[in-house]
Order: C-alpha cells, then structure tokens, then sequence
C-alpha cells in the first residue's frame, strides 16, 4: 500500500514536474526573443559536455578593416597539404590570368597536418552574417561575407603552435607567393583611361614575358658571375644599408652597341631577382610634378630602367616651376639633377631599388652621371664573343659549341668570330634563319666572312677606324664599384 501511495506520488510530482517544465518552455518561448533564447541554450548546451581536451583558434580574414597576414598565408600554405582521406569537396579554379589549376578548401571542409608530431586540424568556415546592409546589392552580400580559418589541437601544443608553426606557415606562404611571382613591366605607354578619359594610375602594366635569363645570356662567364653575385649581395644586405644610412638601392650602367643584350640582360635580372620591371620614357614626362608622382608609384623591389640615356634626354628645355629644381637654375634639368631627385625620394621612402640605365655612346654622357658613387656598376656589353657563340649554339640549336665533340664548324665560326664585330644578335638572327644545324652553321660562317670582308675594306678606306677599334679593346670588361 505504502508503496503505491509513493509510486503515485512521485508520479504525480514527476507529472506535475514535467507540467511545469512545458510550461516554463512554452512560456520560455513566448516572452525570450529567439536570439537571445538560442544563446541561453547554446551555453546551457556549453555547460553540459564534457570539456575539449582540444584547443581551435579563430583565424579572421579580416583584421578591423586591413587583412588578417595569418589567413591570408594560411590560404596560400592549406594549398600545398595533401588532400586528407575524409575530404568530400573540394573549390577549383583557374582564371585566364593563372597557369595552373589551384584548389581550396570547401565551407565546413577539413584539412590535417601534421608538423613535429603535433596533429593540427585546419577548417574553413564561411558564414553569411544576416545585418549585410539595406541594399542587398551584389557588394553588400559580398562584404556581409565572414570567412575564417579554424585551427584546432591539443591544447598542450599551444605554445608550440605559436611559437613554430604559425611562424612556419608563414614563412612557407611568402616562399610560395615568391615562386609563383609573376614579374610585371610597368610602362607609361600601358596606362589605362576610364570612360572620362583620366588616367587611371600613374602606371600601366603587362606581365614580363621577356624570356631571357642569365642562362640564355651570351655573356662573358666572368663578367656573368660578377653581376650575378652582385645582385645577390644587394639583395641579402638590408641591415648593411640600415648600418650604414644609405638607402637600399643600386645603380647600373649598361653600355655598348645596340644588339648586344643590354634590354635582354635587364630582363634577365628581373627575372632572377623576381623584381618588376618600371620602364620610365621621360620623353613621356611633362612636368616636374608628374616625374614626382611617376616615382612615387613605383613599388620596392623594383627596377626602375632609363633607356638610352644619351639620345631621349632632352631634359634641358623643361619649363621648371619646381622648387625641387631652383637650385639647378632656371631651364636646366639635368640627368645627375634628375638622379639626385631620384635618390631624394628613394632614400625617404624606398627600399630595394635598382635603377638602369642604358646607353649606346658612353662618351656622349653628362660626366657627372659617371663619378664615382654616382651608378654603382658599369657594365659594357660588346660584341659576341667565342664563349658568347657558345651559348647562343646551345639556346638556339641545341648543340654543345665547346663540349668534346664539337660541330665541324664551330672551329672555323670561333676562329672568325672575335676579329669580326658581330653582335650577339646577328649571330642569334643567322641561326634562326634555319631549322637544322649544319645550315644555321654554314649560314653564319659566310655572314662573317662578309661582314669581315666589310670591316677590311672600311678600314683601308679610313685610317681612323683601327684606332676606333683601339679604343674600343681598351675600353671593354666591366668596371665595379
Ligand atoms: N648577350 C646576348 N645574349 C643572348 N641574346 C642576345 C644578346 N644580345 C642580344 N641578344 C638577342 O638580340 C636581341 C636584341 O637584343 P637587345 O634588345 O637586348 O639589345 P640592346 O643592347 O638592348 O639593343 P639596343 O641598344 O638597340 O636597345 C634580343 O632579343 C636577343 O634575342
Ligand atoms: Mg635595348
């Protein structure tokens, strides 16, 4: 009996328990706004499982309203991570621009890695925040858009995590941004006009297709190393330029007749260095006030390239307004005016300059251009050597001009190439003319009896060019510093 009495009881307290339970949720229901409803559940939710031994870190894409380094590395890094067994989806995509396909993580996909033994699982997360502005226009949903990384671990790894493989997927997203670079030519005659004809930005640009690299150079070995090497001192010599209170720039004359690689050899530089290229015509420059604003837009880790110096500055009829300039006096612009202009602006807000200057008359140079200090290297290009022949025969013919076994005519090519003052891009021109060797070769060999024949007859008729030519032996190899 006692028993019952206190079955039913407890039933009848569980009954009316329950009874009161529905009604607080309905009522529950009827008085909280949903939002906050939701967030009472998700903590009471919270309070109930167990706790994670797991340790997930938010990664923003965005920072307040700069971008967030980490996410953006991070994009870059998940790129390279084998595709784990449990990924469903995957995003491709590849645009005119891309040479290759790229794939990256799907909403809600998962990624592991693994880095010195610490198991890290990455999570791309998106989610459509609902305030995305009135409008409702394309740009709003876009921008109403939150994407986040999420990356979780033992929470033992913590500092690990911070300390090493933040710092690591950094690191390899900066050395992957840096070999997938694409070089740009900036030019003022790429620059793009919006529809009222104003010019969008001071700078047009391309992407560099020149394919010459320091490999495809029909260079001196020497002279190819020397530049080579100095390139890569400059490059690694930050802190030397801050020590120093210089500004972190590097000035190089290229000089010698047209045809001799001097435009190539700068393309070969950017190439190496993976530096895009400004090429500055200042017969496009008006005014003062343009120059300024031109330099200002160019980027660091850059080239800036004056062609032909000797022949397209005409600076000295400039109207000058600047007072940049007064000190010059009034209508004289000159080139070591315009350098010093150059190395102001660079050494207030630049880093990781070169500046090139080519010319083909090197005698007809402002001097000052030439003191000391003033262009770091001079280089002088000149006509195509023997070990120049040689790699122009292995780029173009695929045929070892120095190896063991050499071509039959290449003996007879080297022995007329040094006294015949070809340059390297009439050689290159001869040995395109034909698909196979022996007629490229042959081709070449009677180009320069000609041209060889020429010089004779030219220099019978003058006695002047033998001392030229004097002058002209004495003048080569290239001058550092
Ligand atoms: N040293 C070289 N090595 C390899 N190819 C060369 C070299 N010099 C010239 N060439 C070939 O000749 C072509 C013309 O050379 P480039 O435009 O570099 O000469 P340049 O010295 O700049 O002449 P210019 O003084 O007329 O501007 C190049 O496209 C290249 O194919
Ligand atoms: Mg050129």
């Amino acid at each position: 009996m006692t028993t019952t009495t206190t079955a039913s009881s407890m039933f009848s307290a569980y009954a009316s328990f329950a009874g009161s339970m529905m009604l607080v949720r309905s009522m529950a229901n009827q008085l909280i706004p949903d939002p906050i409803r939701s967030y009472l559940y998700s903590k009471l939710n919270y309070l109930f499982t167990p706790l994670s031994s797991n340790l997930t870190m938010i990664i923003d894409e965005l920072s307040g309203a700069a971008r967030n380094q980490v996410y953006d590395a991070a994009e870059v890094y998940l790129k390279t991570i084998a595709i784990s067994p449990s990924t469903e989806r995957l995003r491709v995509r590849k645009t005119s621009r891309q040479k290759s396909i790229t794939i990256a993580m799907h909403k809600d996909e998962q990624l592991s890695d693994t880095f010195h033994n610490v198991k890290l699982t990455w999570r791309f997360k998106s989610t459509e925040a609902t305030n995305g502005g009135s409008g409702g226009g394309r740009s709003n949903k876009k921008s109403a858009e939150k994407r986040h990384f999420e990356l979780s671990f033992h929470k033992k790894h913590k500092d690990k995590v911070i300390d090493s493989y933040l710092p690591h997927v950094l690191a390899r997203a900066d050395a992957i941004k840096e070999e997938q670079k694409v070089v740009k030519l900036y030019s003022r005659s790429l620059c793009s006009y919006d529809d009222d004809m104003t010019m969008i930005s001071s700078w047009g640009s391309a992407n560099m297709e020149h394919p010459s690299t320091f490999e495809t150079m029909a260079l001196d070995p020497e002279m190819k190393k020397m530049i080579m090497e100095d390139l890569e001192r400059f490059v690694r010599r930050r802190e030397f330029y801050k020590k120093a209170g210089k500004a972190w720039k590097r000035g190089y004359l290229l000089y010698g007749p047209p045809g001799t690689g001097k435009s190539s050899l700068i393309a070969a530089m950017a190439n190496y260095l993976k530096y895009d290229v400004y090429d500055l015509e200042l017969a496009s420059i008006y005014s003062n006030h343009e120059l300024r604003r031109v330099l200002l837009s160019t980027t660091n880790r850059s080239i800036l390239v004056i062609e032909d110096i000797d022949c397209t500055v005409d600076l000295k009829n400039r109207k000058l307004k600047d007072k940049d300039y007064s000190h010059l006096g009034p209508n004289k612009l000159t080139l070591s005016g315009l350098l010093n202009f150059i190395d102001g602006l660079w050494s207030s807000c630049g880093d990781e300059r070169i500046i090139v200057f080519t010319t083909n008359h090197k005698d007809r140079l402002d001097p000052a251009l030439l003191r000391a200090g003033r262009m770091d290297v001079h280089i002088h290009l000149s006509y195509c050597t023997t070990s120049g022949f040689r790699i122009l025969a292995s780029n173009y013919l695929g045929i070892d001009g120095g190896g063991n076994n050499p071509h039959p005519l290449c003996g007879e090519i080297e022995g007329l190439i040094e006294s015949a003052e070809v340059t390297p891009a009439e050689v290159a021109e001869e040995l395109m003319k034909s698909d196979d060797a022996d007629g490229a070769l042959q081709g070449l060999v009677s180009f320069l009896k000609r041209k060889k024949a020429e010089s004779n007859k030219t220099e019978d008729e003058s006695e002047g060019s033998t001392e030229k030519a004097k002058r002209q032996k004495t003048d080569e190899g290239e001058e550092t510093e």
